[in-house]
């Protein structure tokens, strides 16, 4: 459905989503110290450094090889152990434990044997120990080195594990939402209704060799309600619900998000049948960049695994992976394909009667006084989503507590309503009363231009619910897929287009800011008629396609023709707005009275159907066409 209107009436374009409550998390489980790894290591590398030293100094003396000698002829060596290398160490017969170093000569004339055996002193085979103690010793830096990069290496591993066990814990929720907490929708109730009825059965898309839904995607604005409902399929099919949010994929360190979409998918998979619910999907499925210039490689490894991941659901696999963007627009294409979000449900704003019903909602079990009527309060809602209506009952009962009272008051919603719209008016687009009208008038024009003009695309809809940076849109259908477009179609569109405004200058004799965009789209329909269509008289048949063949080739910014020629595409641009202008403003003028009741309509039900636009314009479209694009008309002067 193409959208004609796109009003930048109001500044900044609207916020995205509001922070989303947190999942409920219990608190994370602590990680196990590990710190005393590190001082056992330090007490390790403690007693071998010093021990040995500290044992010789207390109790070995190391004496010269002739005390040594003297001291075995006088008998006063107990024990003795000679290493290979001279190395002798011993103990006195009063305990006191020695060293020493004999010559080798001593060694290898038997000199020092001699006198042992003489003595005869008790020999024994030279203990190692001091060499075993060097070993380790020198080895000791090594290791400790390892062991600490060991436990670093744990540490990280447990940081991980507690990002992870946040993931875990969002999960695993069993909510008792119904469809009937979710007011109004019915509609979208009955599109998703599919999704719970193959959760709760998937044996039989199995049987039937279908595949069911895999991926829904939840689009809308802001508080309409995306979250609620997909938690109601989860309450409804009676299945576990893992709640995420797509930003806390992107995580500080590579790969933890691909590692947490994987984990969570298996988790999922294991309890299946399942849901999986991505909040701000767009956080991870975001285009991806080229070849991770910009530094985005974490998003798109999660972005890959998480493709990889529904592309891997087996044919039996029951888990439904519901998502929820307010940004459709910015999504990679690879996420819509068949087989992954092939399933997109839209949440608008709600309609006057669903405001009506998701303030009955709301202000259960709140006593009421008996001026306030909701659907009073719902007309004067027009743009709220559901949370803000949630939130303007909250603020009407903060209201009456502060004066100390137990009912709410038709005056307290009204109060709370205009602290409302004018705390949001910077935030989104609700709109003054003033401008609401405004914007029926705009919008009234498009579609009664649309209804009257015979080869224009039907009306499907027209509403003056803000959308995005719109603040009204009409909605037209092509009847059937066009290829070509005929000239008199092309004509009644710029008059279509012109439509909004020229009902604007009829109602106030001024137009506003609110048709730039539609001028712009005009200007822009009208150009390329002229330059590449053949279609004006004085230009002739001469097409001068903008492409980047001839920008390459003239190196100029895409004028491939002369001065004087782009004077004549200009002047007849102008020439055909200035036709399809005066066209709208005649058939509006001449249906004036069709053109008060409709915007009389729109504002009372907001958003209205195509065939209400062709009934209050009645059977009077004119027979004869006198847009510009008539042969009569557009190809004189
Ligand atoms: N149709 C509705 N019926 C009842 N309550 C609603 C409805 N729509 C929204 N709400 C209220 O608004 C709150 C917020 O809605 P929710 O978080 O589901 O919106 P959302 O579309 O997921 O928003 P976002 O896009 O910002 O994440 C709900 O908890 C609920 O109180
Ligand atoms: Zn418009």
């Amino acid at each position: 459905m193409p959208e004609i209107d796109r009003h930048p009436l109001v500044g900044p374009p609207p916020k995205p989503a509001r922070t989303p409550a947190p999942p409920s998390t219990p608190p994370p489980r602590p990680p196990q110290w590990r710190g005393w790894w590190f001082v056992l290591a330090l007490l390790l590398f403690a007693l071998f450094f010093f021990g040995p030293a500290v044992g010789k100094a207390m109790t070995t003396e190391s004496l010269p090889y002739s005390t040594v000698l003297a001291k075995v002829d006088g008998h006063q060596v107990a024990t003795v152990a000679v290493g290979s290398d001279g190395a002798v160490t011993g103990m006195l017969t009063n305990g006191q434990r020695f060293t020493t170093q004999a010559p080798l000569w001593a060694l290898t004339t038997g000199d020092l044997s001699s006198h042992l055996e003489a003595a005869k002193v008790q020999v024994s085979a030279y203990e190692q120990t001091d060499t075993l103690y060097q070993l380790v010793v020198s080895l000791l830096p090594t290791l400790l080195l390892i062991g600490g990069f060991w436990w670093l290496g744990r540490r990280a591993q447990s940081m991980s594990g507690l990002l992870r066990s946040k993931a875990r814990a969002a999960a695993a929720e069993r909510p008792d939402t119904r469809f009937t907490d979710v007011a109004g929708y019915e509609g979208v109730k009955q599109e998703i209704m599919e999704v719970v009825d193959f959760l709760q059965d998937p044996g039989r898309y199995q049987l039937a060799g279908a595949r069911g839904p895999r991926g829904v995607l939840l689009m809308g604005p802001p508080g309409t309600g995306k979250t609620l409902l997909a938690r109601a399929v989860a309450g409804e099919a009676r299945v576990p619900f893992y709640a995420v949010t797509g930003s806390s994929f992107v995580e500080l360190f590579v790969g933890l998000g691909a590692s947490r979409v994987r984990e969570l998918f298996d988790e999922a998979r294991r309890s299946a049948p399942s849901i999986i619910f991505i909040d701000e999907i767009d956080a991870i499925g975001a285009r991806r960049t080229v070849a991770g210039v910009g530094g985005h490689d974490e998003r798109e490894q999660t972005l890959n695994q998480l493709l990889a991941e529904m592309d891997g659901f087996a044919g039996d696999s029951s888990v439904v992976v519901l998502a929820n963007t307010n940004r459709p627009e910015a999504l990679d294409p690879a996420l819509l394909r068949p087989g992954r979000f092939d399933r997109e449900i839209q949440v608008p704003l709600p309609t006057l009667a669903d405001r009506t019903r998701i303030l009955a909602v709301h202000v259960r079990g709140k006593r009421l006084a008996l001026d306030v009527n909701l659907s009073v309060i719902a007309r004067a809602t027009p743009g709220f989503s559901g949370a803000d209506l949630a939130n303007l009952v909250n603020e009407a009962a903060l209201r009456a507590a502060r004066d100390d009272r137990a009912e709410i008051r038709a005056a307290d919603f009204d109060d709370a309503r205009d602290r409302l719209v004018l705390g949001r008016r910077d935030e989104t687009v609700s709109l003054l009363p003033e401008e609401r009208e405004r914007v029926a008038v705009h919008e009234s024009g498009h579609a009664l231009v649309a209804a009257l003009s015979p080869t224009a695309d039907p009306v499907a809809k027209i509403t003056i619910l803000p959308s995005g940076m719109a603040l009204g849109a009409t909605h037209q259908i092509p009847e059937d897929e066009r290829r070509l477009y005929t000239e008199q179609h092309l004509h009644d569109s710029l008059a279509v287009r012109l439509g909004g405004r020229a009902a604007e200058l009829l109602v106030y004799g001024e137009a506003s800011t609110g048709a730039a965009s539609d001028l712009a789209g005009a200007t822009q329909l009208a150009v390329r008629m002229v330059r590449e269509y053949g279609l004006s008289p004085e230009l002739g048949p001469v097409a001068y396609p903008v492409s980047a063949a001839y920008l390459d080739v003239t190196g100029s910014a895409g004028h491939p023709y002369a001065e004087a020629t782009q004077r004549i595409v200009d002047r007849e641009v102008a020439r055909f707005l200035r036709l399809a202008e005066e066209y709208a403003l005649g058939l509006l003028t001449h249906h004036r009275e069709a053109l008060d009741d409709l915007v009389a309509r729109l504002l009372e039900e907001e958003t209205l159907d195509g065939h209400v636009v062709y009934d209050i314009a009645g059977p009077s479209a004119p027979t004869v066409h006198t847009a510009a694009g008539t042969p009569s008309h557009g190809r004189t002067s």
